[in-house]
């Protein structure tokens, strides 16, 4: 007689999973290489940027007291007494009634105070000096970018667990980071279980499918920040599937199986935690898809048993293995972001337990709205290649019609997290 399941409650799920959810180790890549992993320490500035006050501009640096009374009948002459482009520094001080020529990016020189764009002067020449006219009064300030209005020296540049961007890679080059401190990335296994998977590349046989979990699951390793380990398939044989795992466990961070956690005669999963001396933290959760998930740890390392069955293990990888995942490489923020938007069709099957349901959520004039998207049974795979978010209906309810609010977690763009 088999031993009934307890369905636990989603979010007692997540909490049970995270207890074992620990910082990652850290370690530095050349700047080259930092795109797409995460900070493993918050930065500051050490210095402004900009680093001095500078020309936004080609033109002439000039002091603006000395255009007080310009206009246009009255236009003030200058005299321009050297030029200087960006990445050099005026040489000259400049007197009462003198300007420099200046490139965009230059340092203003000593006693300018502002900047007039190349097109409001005309330069000339007389007696071999170079003059120019303007005809308009400037205000102390105009067109200077200040030295540190962009960051200032202590201030934080970003998070520890941000995600580098090519913003955030722009801002460690310019505080001259050519290494940088980064969340070493986790190394997850991944088993498919299953006599009746076939590799990628076989032909289909009667009664065989091929093994699209493995590869859906790596490429949400590697949306999540993580490394992918391929264990390969293993066959519905309790020995066989022990020793694999035995054999890879201490090479890995966290273990992912699919299949064989629900009540069938070949459905493994149960035996060997018990054999690995692993303690289950939970069989069954009370979501759909994905409501045979089974989470084990054995020495704080976590075993994480996902259905068999695609959207199933989809969902399954996103609760509870992502926020994991997230955490070692520190993210304050581990898991999926929530938000709210209208229903755009009815959704009218009851919900004896929490459904995720695979959905395509828009935006449209400050509003987000959710389409579900393909047939809503965990076995189905083409709607995972339609969904973007995952609407989120509360157990014990039915009946839901267009126009409704509800909740959806989103699902990450494929550069880095929604949040
Ligand atoms: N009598 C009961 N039967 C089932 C129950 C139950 O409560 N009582 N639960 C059902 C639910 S819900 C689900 S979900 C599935 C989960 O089963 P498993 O996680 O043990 O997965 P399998 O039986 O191994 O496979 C399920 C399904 O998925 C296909 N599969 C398996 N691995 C892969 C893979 N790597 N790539 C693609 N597809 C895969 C497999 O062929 C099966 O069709 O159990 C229900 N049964
Ligand atoms: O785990 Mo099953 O997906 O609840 O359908």
């Amino acid at each position: 007689m088999l031993e009934k399941r307890n369905p636990i409650p989603v979010a007692e799920a997540i909490q049970k999973v995270m207890l074992y959810a620990r910082e990652g180790e850290k370690e530095r890549v050349p700047l080259t290489e930092a795109y797409g992993r995460y900070l493993a320490e918050d930065l500051y500035a050490d210095h402004d940027v900009p680093p001095f006050d500078r020309s936004p501009y080609d033109g002439f640096a000039i002091r603006a007291a000395d255009s007080a009374l310009a206009s246009l009948d009255h236009p003030v002459e200058l005299e321009v007494i050297e030029t200087i482009g960006a990445g050099q520094v005026a040489a000259k001080a400049v007197a009462a009634f003198q300007a420099v020529r200046i490139m965009t990016g230059a340092p203003i020189p000593d006693g300018c105070d502002a900047v007039v764009m190349l097109e409001l002067a005309k330069q000339y020449e007389r007696n071999g000096k170079t003059y120019i006219s303007i005809k308009r009064p400037f205000r102390s300030g105009d067109n200077i970018s200040f030295q540190g209005e962009d960051v200032k020296k202590g201030e934080v540049l970003a998070e520890k667990g941000t995600f580098i961007n090519p913003g955030v890679q722009a801002l460690l080059a310019t505080f001259g980071y050519s290494e940088v401190k980064v969340a070493q990335k986790p190394k997850i296994g991944i088993a498919a279980t299953g006599n009746e998977l076939l590799d990628v590349s076989e032909p289909l046989v009667p009664g065989k499918i091929r093994n699209s979990n493995a590869y859906m699951i790596q490429a949400q390793v590697l949306r999540s920040g993580a490394t992918p380990v391929d264990l390969g398939k293993l066959p519905d044989d309790p020995d066989q599937c022990l020793a694999a795992i035995e054999q890879a466990l201490p090479d890995v961070d966290f273990l992912i199986t699919t299949g064989g956690v629900s009540v069938g005669d070949y459905d493994y999963l149960p035996v060997i935690y018990e054999r690995l001396g692993a303690e289950v933290l939970f069989n069954k959760v009370a979501m759909r898809p994905g409501s045979v998930t089974t989470v084990a740890q054995l020495d704080g390392k976590l075993l994480f048993g996902l259905s068999g069955n695609p959207s199933a293990c989809y969902v399954g990888y996103e609760l509870f293995v992502r926020p994991v995942v997230r955490t070692m490489l520190y993210s304050s923020t581990p898991h999926l972001y929530k938000t709210k938007a209208i229903l755009l069709e009815d959704f009218t099957k009851p919900n004896p337990f929490t459904r995720f349901v695979r959905s395509y959520v828009s935006a449209q004039g400050g509003q987000l709205y959710a389409s579900p998207v393909g047939m809503d049974k965990s076995n189905i795979v083409t709607s995972l290649a339609k969904a973007n978010a995952l609407t989120v209906l509360p157990g014990g309810t039915r009946g839901f019609v267009k126009g409704d609010l509800v909740d959806v977690w989103l699902l990450d763009s494929e550069e880095g997290s929604a949040q």
